[in-house]
């Protein structure tokens, strides 16, 4: 495509990927020029009317400490320490695509260096299990403005409804809440109250968990800067240590999100969280910049 003046428009390759219906817009800083303004590149291409359609922006770029680097925007353009799903998709696109030349791959984010391993079916990446780190969980460390010594059980005043939460930062900010059943009412209604409730000075990320058994639950998720997601891999690995915390659950569980399943196990030997599920690639794309 050239420009009026007969030069060639710069255009920016991109790759649709999703872990568990979490969907994001990839792009290879590696080999890709990117814009200064990041966040309103994210506000675009999430869009699911006007641009590619995603939960938001996630860009792979060269690290100093790690493989690669992961760099996460929401759908809204705000950024974020860590993404469960999306880390996944960036092993996966690493090392299919030559970045990293062993199906372990050490990751930077915001939370930290992080490190996966990819499992391969005809050559190719298609399940990631990532070593999430310990799970953050006194107040500060949420950030939570709430009391104590860790948040469990807690109740939060949301316009007149008592809200029974637990947090959890996987870097990022987590809000459990379980329930019955997470009828739309309190995922789109309860959902962004609590995402920007004044007791969360970062905002926070909500979880509504239902418990089928010890060692099985099914969550919808509201989501930080993103809304309602088919998945959170940050927030599965906040779900596993909630349940723990409340008695609800084992160490071990298996998570039913609405785009697929995500296994958890909180381990009781070093603290650690570790999560596996699906990597998906979907279609690559050219993006006028
Ligand atoms: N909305 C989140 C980031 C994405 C997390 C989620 N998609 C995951 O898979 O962990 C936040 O602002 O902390």
């Amino acid at each position: 495509m050239t420009t009026p003046t007969g030069c060639e428009a710069k255009r920016m390759r991109f790759t649709k990927m999703h872990g568990a219906g979490n969907d994001y817009v990839y792009v290879n800083g590696f080999s890709e020029q990117l814009p200064d303004e990041l966040p309103s590149l994210a506000r675009a291409v999430s869009d699911r009317r006007f641009g590619v359609g995603g939960d938001g922006l996630i860009l792979i770029l060269p690290s100093d400490t790690a493989d690669v680097r992961m760099r996460m925007f929401n759908a809204d353009g705000s950024e974020a320490e860590m993404c469960g799903n999306g880390i996944r998709c960036v092993v996966k696109y690493a090392y299919d695509h030559g970045l990293a030349p062993q199906p372990v791959v050490r990751v930077e984010t915001l939370a930290g260096v992080l490190t996966a391993e990819a499992a391969l079916h005809d050559g190719k990446v298609d399940r990631v299990r990532v070593d999430m780190g310990e799970p953050r969980l006194s107040p500060p460390q949420i950030p939570t403005t709430l009391g104590g010594e860790q948040v469990i059980n807690t109740t939060i005043d949301v316009d007149g409804r008592s809200v029974e939460a637990t947090c959890v930062s996987m870097g990022n900010p987590h809000c459990v809440v379980f329930v019955d059943s997470a009828t739309d009412d309190l995922v789109l209604g309860l959902g962004p109250k609590l995402e920007k409730h004044a007791v969360f000075p970062e905002g926070v990320n909500v979880e509504f968990v239902e418990v089928l058994s010890p060692t099985e639950v099914r969550q919808r998720t509201w989501e930080r800067g993103s809304g309602e997601t088919w998945a959170c891999g940050t927030g599965a690995s906040a779900v596993c240590v909630a349940g723990v915390l409340t008695g609800r659950t084992e160490r071990r569980i298996l998570n039913h999100l609405i785009g697929g399943d995500l296994e958890l196990e909180w381990s009781a030997g070093d603290g650690r969280v570790r999560m596996t599920g699906p990597a998906v690639e979907v279609f690559s794309g050219e993006w006028p910049s």
